[in-house]
């Protein structure tokens, strides 16, 4: 591959944005500079257009099984979707098979992901079974690459679920490893009762997928996974925070100087309690854990973005089928699988709802999309950075590109979208992966398999002082 100049736009970093041309040299960034010379080098055109490092999505699923049926999108049609929103990279969830190893979740991801990914990526494995071989395996993530393993408070009844002695466990032999603990953060317990108790008064309808998560028993597990993180000694990160309460343990967290990262997703500010309400079985499109809140929530998590008590803004993306997947619940809210698709949509919406509303500048919003997590995740400076050197992900974003969501015009694998009819605007123009050209004025046309695995290393930051 030669050589590739970026010239006319505006380089916007999590630092600052300034007139730069940007040069790549096989696949890296080599200068990012006011004046490069451009004799003999493709340029590309970007007046108009902010320069950005290529964002990460650190929480997809694709290819998954959950609630027992498989995600609609596999790692072709997926990754394919986070190009379009800009994503150049994506951290996948390997999950632990029942009985299985740890090596084995890595093979297994590395099959699904080998020839069908368009973007880069990389793995955490979520364990869900901490027998003596698991533990005596931990260690050797690192060396694989991988530098952080998942744990579920939540799902109880299903294998994913994990008591606090595994949890606590995995903390203190994490630490060691050199990994980072993520948790998704719900009193399983709790949210078990008081489901039977919903079924037994003949509450069936998708609403109480709400109703009985409230805000309280993630508030509870958040505190709870952070404070055994404290006993431990260990950094930890909190998935998914959707509510003031839950951010609430966090920021107390770090009042105390307590090493905790964490993340929020595009649907607890695009979508509320009242669309799981909707008419009819149509809630089921909107059930995802934690599962909507009330917008009184929202002024709370804008400031945990722009103070850095949340650091990075993640999908979530696992994506089910209304027909055939949703409908799996229809006389019971319990069986209807949890997750909803957003890898296309995290970018377009923290900068129409976030950006434009002046919650947040440019630079946060690079932070909390690719800096953030690259340094948080351990790929950083390869990845979330625009300095020479770096590999040449790039996304020329076009801060007045008005587009409007339609199942039509999205690129996964999903026959509906809960974005359906909502106008974005600010996305991007043309992503590239390694300076080659992934997505363009609305078409993929990066190569299924082109993707390559990102080794990653985690090194602990105070959580403070990755705050913007
Ligand atoms: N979030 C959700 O509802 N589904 C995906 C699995 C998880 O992250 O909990
Ligand atoms: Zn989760
Ligand atoms: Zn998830």
């Amino acid at each position: 591959m030669g050589e590739l100049l970026f010239t006319g736009g505006t380089v916007v970093t999590a630092e600052g944005s300034y007139r730069a041309d940007v040069l790549v040299e096989n696949g890296s960034i080599s200068a990012v500079g006011a004046s490069i010379g451009s004799d003999g080098i493709e340029t590309v055109d970007a007046s108009g257009l902010m320069i950005m490092p290529g964002f990460i999505d650190a929480h997809t699923h694709m290819d998954m099984p959950f609630g027992g049926t498989m995600t609609a999108d596999d790692w072709a049609t997926g990754t394919e979707a986070a190009a379009a929103g800009g994503t150049t990279t994506i951290i996948d969830f390997a999950l632990q098979e029942e009985g299985g190893t740890l090596a084995g979740a890595f093979d297994a991801w590395t099959e699904k992901a080998r020839d069908r990914a368009v973007i880069d990526y990389g793995f955490h494995v979520a364990i869900t079974d901490l027998r003596d071989d698991i533990k005596a395996e931990l260690p050797s993530l690192a060396a694989k690459g991988v530098a952080s393993v998942k744990i579920f408070m939540a799902y109880k009844g299903t294998p994913l679920y994990t008591e606090d002695d595994d949890l606590f466990e995995t903390l203190q032999l994490s630490k060691d490893a050199g990994v980072l603990v993520l948790v998704h953060a719900e009193n399983g317990d709790a949210i078990a009762k008081l489901q039977q108790q919903a079924l037994a008064r003949g509450d069936t309808a998708p609403k109480f997928h709400a109703l009985t998560r409230p805000e309280a028993v993630e508030a509870e597990a958040t505190n709870r996974a952070i404070r055994l993180a404290e006993v431990a000694g260990a950094p930890i990160l909190v998935v998914h925070v959707s509510c003031a309460p839950a951010l609430e343990a966090i920021h107390l967290a770090h009042e105390r100087g307590q090493t905790v990262y964490a993340e929020t997703c595009p649907q607890y500010f695009a979508f509320e309690y009242e669309d799981l309400a909707r008419e009819g079985f149509e809630g089921a499109k909107y059930v995802c854990s934690p599962p909507l809140r009330d917008p009184s929530n929202r002024p709370a998590l804008w400031n945990g973005l722009k103070t850095g008590d949340l650091q990075i803004f993640g999908s979530d993306h696992c994506a089910f089928n209304y027909e055939g997947q949703k409908e799996l619940g229809k006389d019971d809210f319990t069986l209807i699988p949890n997750g909803i698709p957003g890898a296309e949509e995290r970018a377009m919406t923290l900068w129409t709802l976030g950006v434009r509303e002046g919650k947040l500048s440019e630079n946060q919003f690079v932070a909390a999309l690719s800096t953030n997590q690259a340094r948080i995740y351990g790929a950083y400076p390869r990845k979330g950075t625009l300095a020479p050197g770096a590999d040449a992900d790039i996304v020329l974003w076009d801060p007045e590109l008005s587009t409007t969501a339609t199942v039509d015009n999205r690129h996964g694998n999903v026959d509906y979208t809960p974005y359906e009819g909502r106008s974005f605007t600010g996305g991007p123009a043309a992503v590239y992966v390694r300076g080659n050209l992934v997505y363009k004025d609305g078409e993929v046309v990066g190569e299924r398999g082109s993707g390559r695995f990102v080794e990653r290393k985690f090194t602990a930051t105070k959580g403070l002082e990755v705050r913007v």
